[in-house]
């Protein structure tokens, strides 16, 4: 077989040599400079005739080509000084028919300027590629994964053991929660430990797409399929989950009619573009959440029984943050660390009493609205300590703890003798204040806003109780 230069005439090759890689030298194993082109000539301010022949290093300052054509090591992107500027090099060992014959050395950048010059010009595309990476990552990527799940108590330990065992198999997961307990975030942490995980994982919002919208959104839509319709036309969610992840959230306030379109494509596990050519076949694995009562609503007949029976394959039951009570103080200050980050104050605590507080309240928002209250005590605190007074009013404002739960007469110990009512109040009263006191570090106002309480009637009990101080 003829060799592949063969057809070159030889007096091209030095100048496709040239305007390959500018300056370039070859050396043979002992660093011999064998050739050395005319541009290298020209940027070392010598003649071709006096250079080959000598070693490298006698003609090319600071040369480690005699090295490479040893060691058989290549150097890439170094940074080689010379001729009083630092340009930069790739030396290469030359292999002929397996054998190490010399090496190869190019100057990728004869001085840090056309560096600069070449960075500078390859910048806005980095930008750019970062710019689509970010989108990309944040679109389509799942951001969490069962490590971002706190939570030790047993009902919270047992939900997340079955979404980790059920993370790779194929099967639709329906993960209920009242609002706020962390739906989407096992979504992510469900697809994150999938094989799926280098795939996208797409959420659709079941919630606020707009009827007239859901097809294109969905199936996605072709070139001059409809007036207005996107030149190169448009994916829709399932196209672009393909191979990876669909969350459909919120998929209890998906309305009837298109309740069966979402059915069609769960079923046939293909989709049809508006205004396509024919079905494309899709590959997604499905999860879905809702806060509403589903097997409710298919008994109201406004959510489609084939439809959940379709969902519904592995049920998740996420408990509400009053359901597991004991993951609260651990939760705060998980939640506390996060809001530390995110807001730039470190070093803060959490009092006990603030501790008690939140360990009372019913949290109807659950984890999001304790998230909240921590964010917003983060940025209301002055000290390094979350007091009650910087919750908002609505935890601790005028009651007692006690008054958020609701106690059961029975489940109260009776503790010490029973005294006249009046007596009992009397000292409840003193004790109360005497906390408040203590809570509040001794501040009479802050005491007073403690235990909801105006200024005046404050000073009016301590004066009625004779209490001055702590
Ligand atoms: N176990 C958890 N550990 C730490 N943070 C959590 C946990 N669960 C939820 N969160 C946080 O609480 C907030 C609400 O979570 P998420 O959006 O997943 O809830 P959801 O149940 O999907 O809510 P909705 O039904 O309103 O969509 C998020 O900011 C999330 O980071």
């Amino acid at each position: 077989m003829k060799g592949l230069l063969e057809l070159i005439p030889q007096d091209w090759l030095e100048e496709v040599i040239n305007l390959a890689a500018e300056c370039t030298v070859v050396v043979d194993r002992n660093g011999i400079i064998l050739y050395l082109n005319h541009a290298y000539c020209k940027f070392l301010d010598v003649e071709a005739e006096e250079a080959i022949g000598k070693p490298v290093q006698d003609v090319i300052e600071n040369s480690r080509m005699q090295i490479v054509a040893k060691s058989g090591k290549a150097e890439v992107a170094s940074i080689h000084p010379i001729n009083g500027s630092e340009m930069i090099a790739n030396r290469y060992p030359l292999y002929v028919k397996g054998e190490l014959v010399g090496a190869v050395g190019t100057v990728m950048f004869r001085n840090p300027r056309e560096w600069l010059d070449y960075s500078r010009k390859l910048q806005p595309l980095m930008d750019e590629l970062n710019y689509y990476k970010k989108k990309y990552e944040k679109e389509f990527l799942s951001k969490y994964d069962f490590g971002d799940l706190a939570g030790e108590s047993e009902k919270f330990k047992e939900a997340k053991e079955l979404a980790k065992r059920v993370s790779d198999s194929h099967s639709a997961v329906l993960l209920l929660g009242e609002s706020g307990t962390g739906k989407e975030l096992f979504a992510h942490a469900i697809h994150q430990l999938s094989s799926r995980r280098n795939f996208p994982f797409i959420r659709l919002n079941c919630a606020s797409i707009p009827e007239t919208l859901f097809e294109s959104e969905v199936f996605g839509y072709e070139e001059g399929s409809f007036t207005g319709a996107r030149k190169g036309g448009k994916m829709g969610k399932f196209e672009a989950a393909n191979g990876g992840t669909i969350f459909l959230d919120e998929i209890g306030d998906l309305p009837l009619q298109l309740q069966s379109k979402l059915l069609r494509v769960l079923q046939e596990r293909e989709i049809e573009r508006v205004g396509g050519k024919g079905p494309v076949q899709i590959d997604v694995r499905v999860l879905s959440a809702t806060h509403q009562n589903l097997e409710k609503m298919v008994a109201e007949g406004t959510f489609r029984q084939d439809l959940y029976y379709r969902l519904n394959v592995i049920k998740i039951e996420i408990p509400s943050l009053r359901q597991r009570a004991d993951d609260i103080g651990p939760l705060s200050r998980i939640l506390l660390k996060k809001m530390e980050g995110k807001l730039n104050r470190y070093g803060l605590r959490i009092s006990e009493e603030v501790l008690g507080i939140l360990q009372t309240y019913h949290w109807p928002g659950n984890i999001r609205e304790l998230e909240n209250v921590v964010e917003r005590a983060v940025n209301v605190t002055d000290g390094s300590t979350i007091y009650p007074e910087h919750l908002p009013l609505y935890l601790w404002s005028g009651k007692s703890p006690v008054t958020f739960r609701e106690v059961q007469y029975n489940e109260l110990p009776v503790e010490g003798k029973i005294l006249p009512l009046k007596e009992a109040v009397r000292n409840a009263e003193v004790q109360a204040i005497k906390n408040a006191l203590k809570a509040a570090g001794g501040n009479k106002m802050k005491a007073a806003k403690l235990l909801g309480m105006g200024k005046s009637s404050f000073y009016d009990k301590c004066s009625q109780y004779s209490i001055n101080s702590l």
